[in-house]
């Protein structure tokens, strides 16, 4: 069977967690770095379309979008969600908000909800406010975000200025309620103009609640938890045949290479942990970079068994990024580093590393690219929202996980590798 349900996510990361919790459903999911070129043949039931789209300026994101659901209206989708953070990553200007009521115009609805929660990993949304764990999201690390500082809780304030139509609530008091509840004040939200209306959800069970209530719209958005119940409820419903077979990761030479790029918290604590266990690293310094090129770092990496999968990292604290770019601009230092771990997951290819465990949502784009990977199968999740994929790259078959920042807990690295050889 063709494709039914189509998603285009506004990051790397965020488009495999969404695939890794379509597939906790045991569904196929195809996962497409970037819109094909080529029209859609043999699409899985499931296809989800990463951009890299967050920041992007508005018309840029929105074309890029409405190309994405043009490719998957080609493949015979019939229901379509946009993924974007579950902290509800946007600027003032967008892209959240511009890009949904793009999307709304294509597919010709009048009506969506947004529901960025992800209970498992600590977000949450109570009375139209978002929490980060126990914290506002304001008052969370996310306020300060070099690119996108989340400077306000409330998610209908926050959307109100990149939307044209109403904004409004569908509260935990009547989520708790029921499906049919939510189903009675959607459709009372309903008017002239178009309808955006956040739904608080606090646990897994609210985001089962609402699936069940919000299956039948043709545009859902959010993160990638109120996607998770979806597959059931449409083999339940009989609208997708169980014929769809679950996919069958394939097996991986274990030779692995570890790349992080990211600076978040919890990358930090995952490379000192790595560390800890005695496991060979290197780290990538920026200003040295800029002087002296990779070459170090590749010398290095041909000296290593790829067997105990080393670790090349320019992960660091916030002190020292600021120091690096001060020093050599935000961008470049940035550009450099992506630079150099694409070329390190190469050299690491040549070398024969089959398996790339990759930490940050821009370091995953560099490196997808490199490796030449343009669609990924979704394999087993290692953490909630940061699966396996597997792919070719240079004639091999190789696995790969791209995990968000903040996502995964401090022993990530190696539990990643337990995954596959369990
Ligand atoms: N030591 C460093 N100094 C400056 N920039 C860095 C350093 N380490 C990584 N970076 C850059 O910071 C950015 C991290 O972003 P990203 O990979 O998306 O991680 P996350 O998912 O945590 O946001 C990348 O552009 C990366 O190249
Ligand atoms: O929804 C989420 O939190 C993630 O899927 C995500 O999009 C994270 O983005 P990065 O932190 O930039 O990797």
């Amino acid at each position: 069977m063709g494709t039914y349900f189509g998603a285009i996510a506004d990051d790397f990361t965020g488009a495999t967690d969404l695939a890794g919790l379509l597939a906790r459903s045991g569904v196929h999911v195809s996962l497409r770095i970037g819109t094909p070129e080529t029209p859609p043949v043999e699409t899985a039931a499931f296809e989800v379309i990463a951009l890299k789209s967050r920041t992007a300026p508005v018309a840029e994101a929105v074309a890029e979008t409405t190309k994405a659901l043009g490719w998957l209206q080609a493949a015979g989708a019939q229901r379509f969600f946009w993924k974007y953070c579950s902290t509800f990553d946007s600027t003032a200007e967008g892209n959240i908000g511009p890009v949904a009521e793009a999307l709304m115009a294509q597919i010709g609805t009048d009506q969506t909800i947004y529901c960025p929660a992800f209970p498992e990993n600590g977000r949450s949304i109570f009375m139209g406010n978002l929490f980060v764990g126990q914290q506002p999201l304001s008052e969370s690390p996310l306020k300060d975000h070099p690119l996108t500082p989340m400077r306000d809780s409330n998610l209908m304030r926050l959307l109100a200025p990149q939307v044209t139509g109403r904004v409004d609530l569908v509260d935990r008091l009547t989520v708790a309620v029921g499906a049919d509840a939510i189903r009675e004040a959607l459709a009372g939200l309903r008017g002239e103009s178009l309808s955006h209306v956040i739904v608080d959800a606090v646990a897994n069970e609210d985001l089962f609640t609402i699936a069940e209530a919000c299956a039948g719209m043709p545009l859902l958005t959010g993160g990638s938890a109120i996607a998770m119940p979806l597959p059931l409820l449409y083999l339940r419903s009989g609208v997708l045949s169980g014929d769809n077979k679950s996919y069958q990761a394939p097996d991986t030479d274990p030779r692995a290479i570890v790349l992080s790029g990211s600076c978040s918290a919890m990358t930090n604590a995952q490379v000192a942990h790595y560390k800890a266990q005695g496991r060979a690293a290197y780290q990538l310094d920026p200003l040295i970079l800029a002087k002296e090129g990779p070459g170090a770092a590749m010398s290095w990496l041909a000296g290593q068994d790829l067997a105990k999968s080393p670790l090349i990292y320019a992960t660091a604290k916030p002190e020292s990024v600021k120091a690096a770019q001060d020093i050599l601009g935000v961008d470049q230092a940035g550009e450099m580093i992506e630079q150099t771990l694409a070329a390190c997951a190469i050299e690491a290819r040549n070398l024969g590393a089959r398996r790339f465990i990759v930490a940050g949502g821009e370091t995953s784009g560099a490196v997808t690219k490199a490796l030449g990977a343009d669609q990924l199968d979704v394999g087993p999740e290692i953490a909630p929202g940061v699966p396996w994929c597997f792919c070719h790259s240079g004639g091999h078959q190789i696995a790969i996980t791209l995990k968000s920042g903040n996502f995964g807990q401090e022993d990530f690295f190696t539990e990643a590798q337990a995954k596959l050889t369990a």
